[in-house]
């Protein structure tokens, strides 16, 4: 792969509403747009990291400062010649995996791009559509809730995810399954918001037939997961708490979960989400893809990525107009049907990302090239 110039823009958007979990309310999205060039092609990447350190340790700071120091001047110093490759390059750096996924993402749709095919095609994926499903925040009240479940049933989604916190939770499935009833296929995300302290609630939560419950215990445990698993009947999805493949592998075999959400963000790119994806396959273990809020350019390696066949539960790929007035991605991102993303057919991301959008939200900008 030829790479001849790397552009790094910071952008800020406004979200259309808050979205509020048990860590916080976020109001805007604050991100690294990574652009890497090389003959003639342009290959992009999106940073998932917070401004604050709240979701994982990474902000939209530390994502800048080891792009700028470390992993852009490191890339264009040598030659790579598979996006696999930059895995391995990186790998003497611990963590950062969201800096990390940013670049190496951008290099996937690079070389998806230099090789005329979709990045979809580049990773293995044959799926044509992806169901989708949507992540619905905490709001000040249990009706509010419900009323953005309507909304979001009404656009077809395949699959409602409600974050839940202490004393917002048993209230609020009720209040959705009295509504709904209990077809409707639901789950809630708890952000590591409860301890084994809580399993009263948390067995409580299995009156309501959910199709998992999302981390419920700490960000940073595997091994009280698979106590709370073996005391709850619906399944448990570990997100916080899988950062790489030797985490899945224990997950799997101290029973930790029985789903698992892939983040090409949280595990370091697409690369290690394709081996987290094909580990849990071999283990009989479904996966989805889990969202961010991203953007147009975050969003298009999340479908792509979720056209490998083990991605069998809908994910949190919503539509651009979910979070944004205007995507920087044209065409935005749109259901051809109810519930139905269409895989892109075009070559990399699949869809344009508009330059001029993108330089009207950049608030810092950094170009590096090759042998400068
Ligand atoms: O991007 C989306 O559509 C879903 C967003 C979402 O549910 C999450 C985003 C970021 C942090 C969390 O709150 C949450 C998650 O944990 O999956
Ligand atoms: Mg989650």
């Amino acid at each position: 792969m030829k790479i001849e110039q790397v552009t790094l823009r910071r952008v800020q958007v406004p979200l259309q509403a808050p979205f509020e979990t048990s860590f916080g309310r976020m109001d805007r999205k604050d991100c690294v747009i990574v652009s890497v060039y090389g003959e003639g092609a342009t290959g992009y990447g999106e940073s998932v990291a917070f401004a604050a350190p709240y979701y994982n340790e990474e902000t939209t700071d530390t994502v800048w400062h080891m792009l700028e120091h470390f992993l852009v001047p490191d890339l264009l110093s040598k030659e790579v010649k598979r996006p696999e490759d930059v895995s391995a390059l990186f790998a003497p750096v611990r963590r950062n995996h969201m800096a990390i996924a940013a670049i190496e993402t951008a290099l996937w749709d690079l070389h998806a791009k230099q090789s005329g095919i979709t990045l979809a095609q580049a990773l293995g994926g044959d799926k044509r559509e992806i169901e989708v499903g949507v992540s619905i925040g905490i709001e000040p009240t249990v009706d509010q809730v419900v009323r953005n479940v309507e909304r979001y049933v009404e656009q077809g989604y395949k699959r409602i995810k409600v974050k839940i916190k202490p004393g917002f939770d048993i209230r609020l499935v009720e209040a959705i399954r009295k509504r709904f009833g209990d077809e409707l296929p639901l789950m809630a995300d708890a952000n590591s918001a409860y301890t084994l302290d809580d399993l009263a609630v948390l067995k409580e939560m299995d009156n309501y037939k959910l199709m998992m419950i999302e981390q419920p215990l700490a960000h940073d445990d595997i091994i009280e997961h698979a106590a709370l698993q073996r005391e709850l009947r619906t399944p448990v999805c570990l997100d916080e708490s899988i950062h790489t493949l030797t985490d899945a592998r224990h997950a799997i075999e101290l029973g930790s979960c029985r789903i698992m959400n892939i983040k090409i963000g949280r595990v370091g790119g697409l690369t290690n989400a394709r081996r987290i994806h094909d580990l849990c396959q071999e283990r009989g273990m479904p996966v989805w893809c889990g969202g961010m809020l991203e953007l147009g350019i975050g969003r298009l390696h999340n479908i792509a990525l979720s056209s490998l066949s083990n991605f069998s539960i809908p994910g949190d790929v919503s539509a651009s107009k979910r979070f944004w007035a205007q995507d920087i991605v044209v065409p935005g991102i749109e259901m051809v049907r109810p519930g139905v993303i269409a895989v892109p057919a075009g070559a990399g991301i699949g869809h344009e990302v508009c330059e001029q959008s993108l330089e009207r939200l950049t608030v810092k900008k950094l170009t590096r090239s090759r042998g400068a």
